[in-house]
């Protein structure tokens, strides 16, 4: 799991270092660390006289960004630094101009020489600010971002000094003139924004080098499991177990219109190893449901965790009234359920009036659904371009006025919860934007939960975001092995779950074609 702190906590966990004096070794530790991972990516051997054009602002993160200038020069690189603020850190400055960094300013006389070193360098640093500044970039500098992004050329490497430049750090905005990196060096911990949408876009590669802060886990406040957590987390029956003691999972899905969110959803769920499932809704769907799999057992009964929603139209009144009433029993006896889809019309505010007692809830929008879910519980700033601009932000929002996890589906899926770290999972390829990917998703989850929630802590929200987490995660692998780098259907992504979750709980380290992180290069 690679774990995110807020800049504010780790400047707090910095300080007692800062006031014993050891400052400059953690910037230097920093900005080697920088310099080994340009090394590394212009290929050792072509560093000596490669060009290295170090953007740097006038805080430590320029500093970084100097003292690895300075570095870089040393083995030969051929470097060139651009002030872009009026003033700069006078350490880094003296080191870079020691090693035969030549030094420019961005000032009217300067911003096309600046141009000009961008647009031939082999590597650019980006310095120009940390975490110590406000999101956005000011002008003059804005406008040479601007004009250098769209023109890179393929080759050049940018590497970003502990975030991309704009970013805003602790919610995952950005605007469209951030810098965008190939890869982030970032000193002692990863912070939100570089695995929060958007910015995390801008990113490219997070590189965590552990400076010597120490940051405590329970200060966590965004996180992204990476695929050998399954190993630990991924609830694996023993020699004991039977179809009881594993898990049985309710679901409430489908109706004529939607007939295969059904069947879609309980393919999840039995793809990840649920002891039984039970499905209630019409006979129709039933049929359809035990044609496709005559495992599933039609009607109610004893369940450890309740699915509802993938295919249900809001407006039937039959499947909602059956939502309605095995929400309220869940509520009694403090079973978790997952809401997806025309369930979110069941959810009501935390605080309502009308409200009976809440089961733990995992909740599954897409942006669409979360505006609506957010304008029928009377938010007035909601809307579409509001949650794509920050997903996160919304994510959290919505999980404190409901009081229950919700995953925020999108390119990168924010698993949001009222106290505790939001997850940020992009493992899914772009082939993932398919109809039914949503209802099997929803079935994962369903599975995971059911199979994992014994006990109360196992119920808590905390867990609850964690089951979420895991399944985004597995859903967006499964997703990539069945596409192989080609179009998918929903139903391929429950058939090659079993294979992606075997092949993790051995410990499989390789990586199959076609799974793949989306931290790669950044998108331009
Ligand atoms: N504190 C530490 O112990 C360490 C800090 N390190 C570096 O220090 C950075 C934080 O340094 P600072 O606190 O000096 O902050 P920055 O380097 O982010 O610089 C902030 C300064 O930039 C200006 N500024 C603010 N918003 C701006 C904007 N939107 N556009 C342009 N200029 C803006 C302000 O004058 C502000 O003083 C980290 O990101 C990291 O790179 C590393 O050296 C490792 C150790
Ligand atoms: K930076």
């Amino acid at each position: 799991m690679i774990r995110a702190w807020t800049p504010k906590d780790i400047r707090a966990a910095e300080q007692p270092l800062l006031d014993a004096g050891h400052g400059p070794p953690l910037m230097a530790r920093a900005a080697a660390a920088v310099a080994a991972v340009c090394v590394r990516e212009l290929d050792a051997g072509h560093v000596y006289g490669s060009r290295v054009a170090i953007l740097a602002g006038k805080g430590n993160n320029g500093g970084d960004a100097l003292y690895a200038g300075a570095h870089l020069a040393r083995r030969g690189a051929r470097v060139d630094v651009v002030l872009t603020a009026d003033d700069a850190h006078q350490g880094g400055l003296a080191a870079a101009r020691a090693s035969g960094a030549r030094i420019h300013r961005l000032d009217d006389r300067g911003a096309s020489r600046a141009a000009e070193l961008l647009r031939i360098a082999d590597a650019v640093l980006d310095g120009i600010v940390g975490t110590g500044a406000r999101p956005g970039l000011r002008s003059p500098v804005r406008e040479l971002v601007a004009n250098w992004t769209p023109a890179r050329s393929e080759r050049q490497i940018v590497i970003a000094v502990d975030m991309p430049s704009g970013i805003d750090v602790d919610t995952g905005e950005a605007s469209d003139d951030c810098v965008r990196a190939d890869c982030t060096v970032t000193f002692a911990g990863a912070k939100p924004g570089l695995l929060l949408p958007p910015a995390a876009g801008c990113a490219g590669n997070v590189e965590v080098v552990d400076i010597g802060v120490p940051l405590a886990d329970e200060t966590t406040a965004t996180a992204r499991l990476n695929p050998s957590d399954i190993a630990g987390r991924w609830p694996v029956p023993g020699p004991h177990d039977h179809k009881y003691t594993r898990g049985v999972l309710g679901i409430v899905a489908g109706s004529s219109g939607y007939p295969g969110a059904a069947v879609l959803a309980t393919g999840g769920s039995r793809a990840c190893g649920v002891g039984m499932i039970r499905y209630v809704g019409s006979d129709h769907v039933a049929r359809a449901v035990n044609a496709a799999y005559p495992e599933v057992v039609p009607g109610n009964g004893r369940v450890q965790a309740w699915l509802f929603g993938p295919g249900i139209d809001p407006a039937d009144d039959d499947r909602m009234s059956d939502v309605r009433r095995y929400l309220a029993e869940a509520g009694d006896t403090q079973l978790p359920c997952v809401l997806d889809a025309g369930a979110l019309a069941a959810v009501e505010a935390a605080d309502s009036a009308v409200q009976r007692t809440d089961p733990p809830m995992i909740l599954t929008p897409h942006a669409g659904e979360l505006v609506a879910l957010m304008t029928r519980l009377g938010d007035t700033d909601v809307s579409r371009s509001a949650v794509e601009a920050a997903p996160a932000v919304w994510a959290q929002r919505a999980a404190r006025r409901t009081d229950a996890v919700v995953v925020l589906k999108g390119p990168v899926t924010v698993i949001a919860q009222p106290h505790g770290p939001t997850y940020a999972q992009g493992e899914a390829p772009s082939w993932l934007a398919t109809a039914g990917a949503g209802d099997v998703l929803a079935g994962i989850i369903g599975a995971i939960t059911a199979t994992s929630s014994e006990t109360a802590t196992g119920k808590s929200l905390p867990a609850l975001a964690g089951y979420a987490a895991l399944g985004v995660m597995t859903h967006g692998l499964a997703a990539g092995r069945a596409s192989g780098g080609g179009p998918i259907a929903a139903g391929d992504i429950a058939a090659a779950l079993p294979a992606v979750i075997a092949d993790h709980l051995a410990g499989a380290d390789r990586r199959p074609v076609g799974e793949h992180s989306t931290r790669g290069r950044a998108q331009r």
